[in-house]
């Protein structure tokens, strides 16, 4: 996670989050900050992705006389489903701010105070969620499939509408090396006021030029508020035979399509591990050359997709268990997010720690698991617990 370069990009001290209202455009990375606020020629789309819809998009915003469009988009897990597409008559693209590790959260005031929950409903109860990954385990000892991400989602209910900006900034506080994102859901044409929202860890392909950069994550332990013990699990991560196993089946596919797509693979040997606030993740840092430039960043992150880290091994039959055991739509959740400009340049994070937002007080909060032979189902309902408590914090306190 070390990697990020802010290639000729204006420099800025601060996020660019000032009076965000719904349908404006936001996604932070290490490097970059792109922000948009929703106008009416804006260009927008709502239907399944594919290479020509996105060149459909940037031709029209080229009639439109529109130099350097960017694009923003969430690719739902089944890309089957609709894409929600966005080229904003003007997007700013600065450099994410050098010092942002000081940059705290702006307190609450009397019109950005954070609402109360109401309601918090899981979907299913976490012992439905306990007894699916107990179904897995027994898919797994029939042995046709070695590894299933299992979800769960939570219904959040809050007492008033949010500041958009207020939880962005305090995700951003606390996901210094993430991908912090608000972008708009068409579902209702031109006049949608839903959202997906959050911090994801995970990067699926960043391009620059022919270069391509990719960043699974995958064998997760929750950290420990004690210093010493939260060493100990960091340490324990590294070392965790079920979690390298899990995290094998996704560095293997992502090298098998990246060898099909690319030279130069640039991989390393063993994982390493990364922090974030809440977790500790197995992480490997790969890099890798395009061997046809023209293939532009959501084409391999298209290619790569779904990669084990979200869905499983072998993905087919991983897919098909997915749908049969999770008793919800995964939606946007665990599809692609991020952004990318006419060259094919672009960064598209996962859709994880996330949630998805009516526009008025109604969030749908997502986290998944990988799990293999040897996984114990409590742990699993603490870990995706833990997986949703970053995001619930910042909407409600
Ligand atoms: C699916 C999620 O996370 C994924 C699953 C992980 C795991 O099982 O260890 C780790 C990181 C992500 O690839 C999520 O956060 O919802």
């Amino acid at each position: 996670m070390s990697t990020a370069t802010s290639p000729d990009l204006p420099a800025s001290n601060e996020w660019l989050l000032d009076a965000f209202a719904n349908r404006d455009a936001f996604f932070a990375s290490p490097a970059h900050q792109l922000r948009s606020q929703h106008g009416s020629a804006d260009l927008h789309a709502y239907a399944p992705i594919s290479a020509s819809l996105v060149e459909q998009l940037f031709a029209q915003a080229n009639a439109q006389g529109q130099h350097n469009a960017v694009l923003f988009g969430l690719i739902p897990f089944d890309v089957t489903q609709a894409a929600s597409l966005t080229i904003p008559q003007k997007v700013q693209h600065v450099a994410s701010p050098a010092n942002a590790n000081a940059i705290t959260p702006t307190p609450s005031t009397a019109n950005t105070a954070s609402p109360a929950v109401t309601s918090k409903q899981p979907v299913p109860a976490p012992e439905l969620y306990g007894q699916m990954v107990e179904q897995a385990l027994d898919l797994f000892a029939q042995g046709d499939v070695k590894k299933i991400v299992l979800a769960r989602a939570m219904d959040v209910t809050l007492s008033g509408t949010i500041d958009q900006a207020h939880i962005l900034r305090d995700l951003l506080a606390r996901n210094r090396h993430g991908y912090t994102f608000s972008l708009p859901i068409w579902n209702d044409g031109a006049a949608s006021q839903a959202a997906m929202m959050g911090a994801s860890p995970e990067l699926l392909v960043r391009r620059e030029g022919d270069m391509v950069f990719i960043n699974p994550l995958a064998g997760s332990i929750p950290r420990h508020s004690d210093p010493a013990l939260d060493q100990e699990r960091k340490d324990g991560l590294a070392v965790s035979e079920k979690d390298l196993r899990e995290h094998g089946y996704v560095v293997s596919d992502i090298t098998r399509i990246l060898a099909e797509h690319c030279t130069d693979l640039q991989i390393p040997e063993r994982p390493s591990v990364i922090g974030t606030d809440a977790l500790w993740h197995l992480s490997t840092f790969i890099t890798a050359r395009l061997k046809n430039p023209a293939m532009t960043a959501l084409d391999l992150g298209l290619a790569l997709h779904p990669t084990p880290a979200m869905c499983g091994f072998p993905t087919a039959s991983a897919f098909a268990h997915i749908q049969a055991l999770e008793p919800f739509e995964r939606d946007y959740f665990a599809g692609l997010v991020g952004w990318q400009k006419e060259n094919g340049d672009g960064e598209w994070a996962l859709t994880i720690r996330c949630g998805q937002y009516d526009g008025k007080q109604v969030f749908r909060l997502y986290a998944g698991a990988g799990t293999v032979a040897g996984s114990d189902p409590a742990s699993e309902i603490r870990e995706t617990e833990t997986k949703m408590a970053t995001f619930l914090r910042a909407i409600a306190k």
